[in-house]
C-alpha cells in the first residue's frame, strides 16, 4: 500500500476564558477553536513488521514522547488486533509550544490517517475520545469542524466562525502552558457565557484570560502585541507564545506583513471551518 500524505493545521482560539479550576487543578475554560488553513504535513507510510518508527525526531522531544509516536501506539494498542505498523514523518512548520496546538494537531493526523491505513473503521466519536488522552486539545483536531469549546476543551459544539485572514506572530520565547495555569495572578473567575450560534468576531467581551499574565512574563509577547494592535485588534492564542490579527483579506493581512519590523517571524493564513485534515481525507475517498 502506499503512503498517506496529509496536513496537519494550526488552530486558533479565538478567545480563552477561564471560568474556574477543578479539584484536579485542570482549569475550566470556554474558548472558540477555529482551523487554519497552515501547518505541519505528516506522512505515513504501512510496514510489514508492526513497528511505530518515527523518520526524524524532533529537537528537544525525545521520540517516545512525540505525540505522533504517542498516537500511534495508543492506536495500535485499541485495535484488538495485530496492525502492520507504520513509518512516520513529519514536516514541522508550527513552532512548539506556541498555542497554535500543533503537537495535538500531529497527534489527530496520526490518529485518522493510521485509522484509514489501518483499516480499523473507528468512528471520529472513538478516535476523539482516544485522543483527549493525548491532550485537551487533540479531540477538536479530530472532529475536524470549528467549535466552541468548554469545560478542558472537549465539550464540543459546531461554530461557524467568519473565515477571516489571519497574521500570526511568533515572539521569540517558548511558553509553557502549564507554567500559565500555576500563575497566581490568572484571572480565573470569568463568568459563563451563553454559546451563540453566530460568532460576533471581535466583540470587546470575548478576550484571552492568559494574555495579562502573559504580557507581564514575557515583554516579547507584549511587545508584539502592541505593535500588531496599532492595525486593530490582537489577541493571544491558548496560553501563548503567538498572537494574531484579524482582516478582512489576504492582501489587507499581507501589507501589514510586509511593515513589519526586522526580527519578526511569522505568517499569513486563513481562518477555515472544516479542517484542511478532513477536506484532503475526503478528497482521497
Ligand atoms: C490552553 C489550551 C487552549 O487551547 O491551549 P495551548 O496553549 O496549550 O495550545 C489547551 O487547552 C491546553 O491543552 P494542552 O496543550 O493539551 O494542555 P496539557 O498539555 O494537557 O496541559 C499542560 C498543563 O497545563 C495545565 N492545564 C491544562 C489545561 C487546562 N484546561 N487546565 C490546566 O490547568 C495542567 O497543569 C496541565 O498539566
Ligand atoms: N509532534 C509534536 N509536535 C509538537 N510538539 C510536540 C510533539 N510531540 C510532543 N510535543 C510537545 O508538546 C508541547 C506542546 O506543543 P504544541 O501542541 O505544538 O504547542 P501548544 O500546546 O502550545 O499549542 C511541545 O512543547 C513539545 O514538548
Amino acid at each position: 500500500m502506499t503512503s498517506l500524505k496529509l496536513p496537519s493545521p494550526a488552530k486558533l482560539n479565538l478567545f480563552l476564558h477561564i471560568l474556574g479550576r477543578r479539584p484536579d487543578g485542570y482549569h475550566e475554560l470556554q474558548t472558540l477553536f477555529q482551523f487554519l488553513d497552515y501547518g505541519d504535513t505528516i506522512t505515513l507510510t504501512p510496514r510489514t513488521d508492526g513497528q511505530i518508527v518515527l523518520e526524524q525526531s524532533i529537537p528537544g522531544v525525545p521520540d517516545d514522547e512525540n505525540l505522533v509516536v504517542r498516537a500511534a501506539r495508543q492506536l495500535a494498542a485499541a485495535a484488538n488486533r495485530e496492525v502492520p505498523g507504520a513509518s512516520i514523518a513529519v514536516d514541522k512548520r508550527l513552532p512548539m509550544g506556541g498555542g497554535l496546538g500543533g503537537g495535538s494537531s500531529n497527534a489527530a493526523t496520526t490518529l485518522l490517517g493510521l485509522n484509514q491505513l489501518w483499516g480499523l473503521n473507528y468512528s471520529l466519536d472513538e478516535l476523539a475520545e482516544l485522543g483527549l488522552a493525548l491532550g485537551a486539545d487533540v479531540p477538536v483536531f479530530v472532529r475536524g469542524h470549528s467549535a466552541w469549546g468548554e469545560g478542558v476543551g472537549e465539550r464540543l459544539t459546531d461554530a461557524h466562525p467568519p473565515e477571516d485572514w489571519f497574521l500570526v506572530i511568533k515572539p521569540p520565547c517558548d511558553i509553557s502552558t502549564r507554567e500559565i495555569f500555576s500563575e497566581q495572578g490568572l484571572t480565573r473567575d470569568t463568568p459563563g457565557i451563553k454559546i451563540a450560534p453566530a460568532f460576533e468576531g471581535d466583540a470587546s467581551r470575548y478576550r484571552n484570560d492568559c494574555e495579562d499574565v502573559v504580557r507581564r512574563l514575557y515583554p516579547e509577547v507584549h511587545q508584539s502585541l502592541e505593535w500588531l494592535a496599532q492595525f486593530g485588534p490582537a489577541r493571544l492564542t491558548g496560553t501563548g507564545a503567538c498572537i494574531f490579527g484579524r482582516f478582512p483579506t489576504e492582501s489587507a493581512a499581507r501589507i501589514i506583513w510586509e511593515s513589519k519590523p526586522s526580527g519578526i517571524t511569522g505568517f499569513v493564513a486563513q481562518g477555515v471551518n472544516i479542517s484542511p485534515l478532513h477536506k484532503k481525507l475526503t478528497e482521497l475517498k
